[in-house]
């Protein structure tokens, strides 16, 4: 049996298990244990799942202490980037520390994160309308055009994210709409669906955000670089001023996203749910 944690951060939420853990086959472990039927177990017995499995390495001695962040997610793919996931992985690193300031590598780059009282900060560089780096198959950028059924803007914020403005994101079916799109021919690698509708009631500004997930194949609570992507589309049609700090509600809860010169941040908080063990081949009992 191996030990294990549960975070989550607005609603995404991911088994964390430390990478030198005797994981032989990371694949099959996070198909199993991230399975909302037949998945990881709350310690009270409920049957929990996950949207995938942070496989954290920590370099204690750096300076800034680093974690290399590895996110299998439910179908076994490993994901470039995770905001959420991100933010998970710093809290993490700061519970196991007593440290505040970390650089999380992933596949997709190195991120700067800070663990403060606002909740945890992500430097998440610059989003990309490039369309060998979404990647899309159009020779440019791909912006307000129709896709499936969706107006979409495709950008990359760690991962690709087909982004469209709706006029209510409530009223979207996203189990029906999403599919074409994450799997349209002009995205060889796929790409997330993400939904926004702007705020207009209250006094806080901002959007309502959904994302359908690739890997996921659903809809997740919250999804970090889908909120970083919503924002950078926002900027992009000029409705976001570079330096606003924009609220962005995914159903989990509430991300700020931040348009500077160079890039973005994403900040939001993190809770860590609980520790338990499980078989280091994810094969939860059944009952
Ligand atoms: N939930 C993550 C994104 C995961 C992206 C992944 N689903 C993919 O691109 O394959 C987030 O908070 O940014």
């Amino acid at each position: 049996m191996i030990t294990v944690e549960k975070y989550h951060g607005t609603g995404n939420d991911f088994v964390v298990v430390a990478a030198d853990a005797p994981v032989e086959d990371r694949e099959a472990f996070a198909r199993r244990l991230a399975d909302r039927e037949t998945g990881l177990d709350h310690p009270d017995g409920e049957r929990v799942g996950a949207d995938g499995v942070l496989f954290l390495d920590l370099d204690a001695d750096a300076e800034p202490p680093r974690v290399e962040m590895t996110l299998v997610q439910p179908d076994g793919s490993i994901a470039e980037m995770c905001g959420n996931g991100a933010r998970v992985v710093a809290t993490w690193a700061a519970a196991e520390t007593g440290r505040r300031a970390f650089v999380i590598d992933t596949p997709a780059g190195e991120y700067p994160a800070e663990v403060g009282r606002e909740g945890v900060t992500i430097g998440m560089g610059e989003p990309t309308f490039d369309s060998g780096a979404v990647p899309t198959t159009l020779g440019e950028s791909l912006i307000e055009r129709e896709v499936e059924g969706l107006t979409v803007t495709a950008v990359n914020t760690g991962v690709p994210h087909a982004v469209a403005f709706v006029e209510d994101v409530a009223d979207v079916d996203l189990e029906r709409v999403a599919p074409p799109v994450r799997h349209a021919d002009v995205f060889p690698e796929g790409a997330n669906v993400t939904i926004a509708s702007e705020r207009t009631a209250g006094p806080v500004q901002g959007y309502d955000q959904r994302t359908f997930e690739r890997g996921v194949e659903g809809e997740t609570r919250s999804c970090g670089t889908g909120a970083v992507a919503v924002v950078a589309a926002a900027h992009e049609r000029g409705d976001v001023e570079t330096g606003q700090s924009v609220p962005v509600h995914p159903p989990g809860g509430r991300l700020v996203v931040t348009r500077t010169e160079t890039g973005a941040t994403l900040q939001g908080p993190v809770e860590r749910e609980f520790e338990t063990t499980v078989p280091a081949d994810g094969q939860v009992a059944q009952r």
